[in-house]
């Protein structure tokens, strides 16, 4: 259409960041994951699994969109939670446009009143672009009446129901969201999805697994951590991989191993596959539970974690 196909063209190019906010379970890093195009957000029904703010990079012809994807901002109860939210912020100030995620099939509550007092204070610098996600699981007249709750709760640069599952509006999604970007320059080599290290996707993939089906306060008790990462002796087909997951007291431990370690081969088989995936190669993976007592309140220990 366009009259020159050289994307390279400064004044043609757009590149900049976004980022997903929403309450818990909004769809936030499955938006990711369907605009970038591979699995590099972790996604899991549980709420409040993401940690980390994983950048996916959509590469366009005409633009490069950073997506970073935070952390469900909630009331910090904890020192985690609080470190949570001051990440959440410090993201919001750095991007260029943000996405305010709300599922079509639930009523907009507390939680996204909440989320639109926080964001307004940052509306007036940066854009905010209304999502509403999950459209799949709401019909015609949900998604009506969620337009209009939406419009209600705060002024939005633009306002646009999708669906990552069923792909529907996703590209005008891409396209809304490019639109506030700054002209600029590729930031980031083609082909590149994201520039969080290996071990820090290694160690999300197996915390995802060990989700799985887990009581729901577990969720917030599990850390992992990639003690030693290398290549097998003698064979370049092979990676050992050696992890800790970190839970908050004995008796989650239990429930993480399972009865005769059952659960624990379940999670390293299934962190498996996905790993093998990322990195192309055989792993073997060497999986251990520990203990961290209160992890979440220890400073050295987050700090050892991560956060
Ligand atoms: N039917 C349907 N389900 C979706 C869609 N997008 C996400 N989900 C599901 O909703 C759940 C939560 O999705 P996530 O992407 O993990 O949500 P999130 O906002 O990143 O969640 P946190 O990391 O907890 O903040 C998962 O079970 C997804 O499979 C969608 O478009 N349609």
């Amino acid at each position: 259409m366009s009259s020159t196909s050289d994307a390279g063209s400064a004044d043609e190019h757009r590149s900049g960041f976004a980022c997903f906010v929403g309450r818990p379970n909004a769809g936030k890093s499955t938006l990711t994951n369907s605009l970038v195009g591979s699995k590099v957000a972790i996604t899991s029904s549980k709420p409040q699994t993401t940690r980390h703010a994983i950048r996916g990079i959509v590469h366009r012809p005409d633009a490069q969109l950073i997506i970073v994807d935070t952390p469900g901002l909630h009331r910090p109860r904890t020192l985690l939670g609080q470190r949570l939210n001051d990440l959440v912020y410090e993201t919001w100030s750095e991007v260029d446009v943000v996405g305010f995620c709300v599922p079509a099939d639930q009523k907009v509550g507390p939680g996204d009143k909440f989320i639109a007092e926080q964001l307004a204070k940052v509306a007036r610098r940066t854009p905010v672009l209304g999502v509403i996600t999950k459209t799949d699981l709401a019909t015609k007249q949900q998604v009506a009446e969620q337009l209009l709750a939406l419009q209600q709760l705060m002024e939005f640069a633009d306002l646009v129901p999708v669906s990552a599952v069923d792909s529907y509006q996703m590209d005008t999604l891409g396209d809304l969201l490019v639109g506030h970007l700054p002209e600029g320059p590729q930031l980031y080599p083609d082909g590149e999805l994201t520039d969080e290290p290996e071990e820090t996707l290694i160690a999300e993939m197996i915390r995802e697994a060990a989700l799985e089906g887990v009581r729901d306060e577990l969720p917030h008790s599990l850390a992992v951590s990639i003690e030693e990462m290398n290549q097998r002796e003698g064979r370049d087909d092979l990676v050992d991989v050696h992890a800790i997951v970190y839970v908050e007291r004995q008796s989650q431990k239990s429930i993480v191993i399972g009865r005769k370690g059952e659960r624990l081969r379940e999670v390293g088989s299934q962190a498996r596959q996905h790993i093998q995936r990322l990195l192309g190669s055989k792993i073997y993976l060497d999986l251990h539970v520990k203990v961290a007592k209160d992890w979440q309140r220890d400073p050295r220990q987050l700090r050892k974690l991560g956060f």
